[in-house]
């Protein structure tokens, strides 16, 4: 089942999330062998992005231009390259991407896709006039709240569009995104021959021709049927006209697309044989990364952070994401997204210590848990779950109703009580909504954490006691980058047993993998005793601040 002695076969795992472009090869053994990375702020300042993202014109726009993507694809390459990765050992690729994001393919954008010439970089030939949008909505947009409710009326209330395609519709899902496109830009919509997620744009980039969306991603557009697995009829009225023949059909998280394009074989020495397996979300691909059971709940401390967690049959949740599971054929996962993760934890660190991360946490570990009483909600920006925006300080005196429990402390005393108010008061916020949304924390419960902050111990270890359970982490890598990476390497082996032995029972993407990577996870925390009587109440005290912040925004 196992690698054979000798077996050069390596694979090959991207991740293009919010704030960088990020590959990884695994050897036959899925062992770490190379990596790279382009950070689109600073390795390419011409897009001006803040975080990876540009602000739009109007109040809750964001937009990336797709060319600045495609760049940072010429870049990595190289980037390997010069590593000595040996790219022609590749038998798999496939990779993640920042979820719900779209871009719109003009027709000679395609045709430019079918005929790279190998001796130019990727982003002289699919250039901005590959695309009928050059401004593309990524997830951070939430400037469709009319097309929002436009399409829950039309499909009979939040509730079916719930039941359909397992979330209500949220503003930064990609049917709103896409009935915003046609309605305002409708001759572009018009214009566009194919829609691709970020994912499936990954794919598209080294397929030399558009590829498939996945299930899992798929279920990030308010579009897909997620029990049946194909576009719900509905939606897609409710969405855009002739939608379906723009998105194409639907495919599994694991399904071999097709080869590499020549171009990659000709520029970079690919083998011509190397397999393209579909690539889909980050969080879908971190839980493919992190190949946990059900007691497990899994925390991306990405640019947003996100809380993951394997379920066996679709809730139907007022708030919060089911998602069709990565890996696993009849099962299914639930996402939630906080918005206000990586970036405001930064601009603290910048406020309060000048972007120090060691002093941060010096001052993290030099306050008590529980911070004398003081806690603080930071929504920089609009935050999903609650829809809220604002900052709110309470110290230990500040009661629920009293007159300035609206307008909280301007600002706490010291660094280190900000700081740990910050950590605290998102991390219980988290756990809130978990709880609202009804994950049953459990003595069995651990956490495996994951993303860029996921490598602060300090913070790990606020997340233990504020959850009262151990974190682990990934070895190797993040596991987004790891999933897509695995992907690859099980998406090869189906579909080379499947050539050779078809009638052999197929055996499962956690099994196999497990077979290969046994010890894949590190203990990093455990909770102190006494962390369940601290934020047991402070839990409740977060609630009472996120109703007030809540309450705030309708006067
Ligand atoms: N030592 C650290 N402590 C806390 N946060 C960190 C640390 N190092 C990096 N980060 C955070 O990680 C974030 C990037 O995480 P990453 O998972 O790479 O983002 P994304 O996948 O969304 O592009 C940065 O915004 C940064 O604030
Ligand atoms: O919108 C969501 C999930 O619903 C985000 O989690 C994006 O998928 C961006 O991921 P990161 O870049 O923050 O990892």
């Amino acid at each position: 089942m196992g690698p054979k002695e000798g077996d050069k076969h390596t694979f090959l795992g991207f991740d293009l999330s919010t704030q960088k472009l990020k590959a990884i090869l695994l050897n036959a053994k899925l062992d770490v062998i190379a990596s790279a990375e382009v950070k689109f702020d600073t390795d390419l300042p011409e897009f001006r992005t803040t975080g990876g993202a540009n602000p739009g014109l109007n109040k809750f726009e964001f937009f990336v231009q797709p060319v600045m993507w495609i760049k940072a694809m010429d870049i990595i390459l190289d980037r390997l390259v010069i590593s000595e990765a040996d790219l022609s050992t590749v038998a798999a690729i496939s990779g993640s991407a920042q979820q719900h994001g779209s871009l719109y393919w003009s027709k000679h954008g395609i045709t430019a896709l079918e005929n790279l010439d190998p001796t130019k970089f990727l982003h002289t030939q699919i250039d901005d006039s590959a695309f009928v949008v050059n401004r593309t909505p990524i997830w951070m947009d939430a400037s469709t709240v009319k097309q929002c409710i436009e399409m829950e009326t039309a499909i009979g209330g939040h509730t079916e569009m719930l039941k359909i395609s397992g979330s209500k519709c949220y503003p930064r899902f990609t049917g709103p995104q896409i009935r915003k496109i046609y309605q305002q830009r409708t001759h572009a919509y018009e214009d566009a021959q194919r829609i691709s997620l970020v994912s499936s744009f990954l794919a598209t980039l080294f397929l030399g021709k558009v590829a498939s969306i996945d299930y899992s991603d798929a279920s990030g557009m308010n579009l897909l049927d997620i029990r049946e697995k194909t576009w719900s009829k509905a939606c897609l009225n409710a969405c855009a006209p002739d939608l379906e023949q723009r998105l194409g059909t639907p495919v599994s998280s694991t399904a071999v697309l097709g080869n590499v394009a020549d171009y990659f074989v000709q520029r970079f020495c690919f083998p011509a044989t190397c397999k393209i397996v579909a690539c889909t979300g980050d969080n879908p691909s971190a839980l493919a990364g992190m190949l946990v059971d059900k007691n497990w709940l899994s925390l991306s401390l990405g640019t947003s952070d996100t809380l993951m967690m394997s379920l066996e049959e679709p809730p139907n949740l007022e708030e919060g994401h089911v998602l069709c599971h990565p890996t696993e054929q009849d099962t299914f996962m639930g996402l939630l997204c906080f918005r206000n993760g990586s970036l405001v934890r930064e601009s603290i660190n910048k406020s309060e210590v000048g972007g120090n991360w060691q002093m941060f946490n010096e001052l993290l570990e030099s306050t008590p848990r529980g911070n004398f009483g003081n806690l603080a909600v930071h929504f920089n920006e609009m935050e999903i779950i609650p829809k809220a925006k604002g900052t709110l300080r309470w110290n230990k005196d500040m009661q629920p109703n009293s007159p300035d429990a609206a307008k909280g402390i301007i600002k706490f005393r010291s660094p280190q009580i900000e700081i740990r108010a910050l950590i605290e008061g998102q991390m219980l916020h988290h756990r809130a909504i978990a709880e609202d949304m009804g994950f049953h924390f459990i003595t069995e419960t651990k956490i495996l954490a994951t993303g860029g902050a996921s490598v602060n111990k300090s913070i790990l270890q606020v997340i233990s006691d504020v959850f009262n359970a151990p974190v682990y982490i990934q070895m190797g890598s993040e596991a987004a980058l790891m999933g897509a990476a695995y992907r690859a390497a099980y998406g090869y082996f189906i579909h080379e047993n499947q050539a050779q032995h078809p009638d052999a029972p197929r055996i499962s993407y956690r099994d196999y993998i497990l077979s290969l990577t046994p010890n894949h996870l590190q203990l990093v925390c455990e909770p102190n005793k006494d962390s369940e009587q601290i934020y047991g109440p402070l839990l409740q005290r977060y609630r009472d601040m996120a109703i007030t912040l809540e309450a705030n925004q309708a006067t």
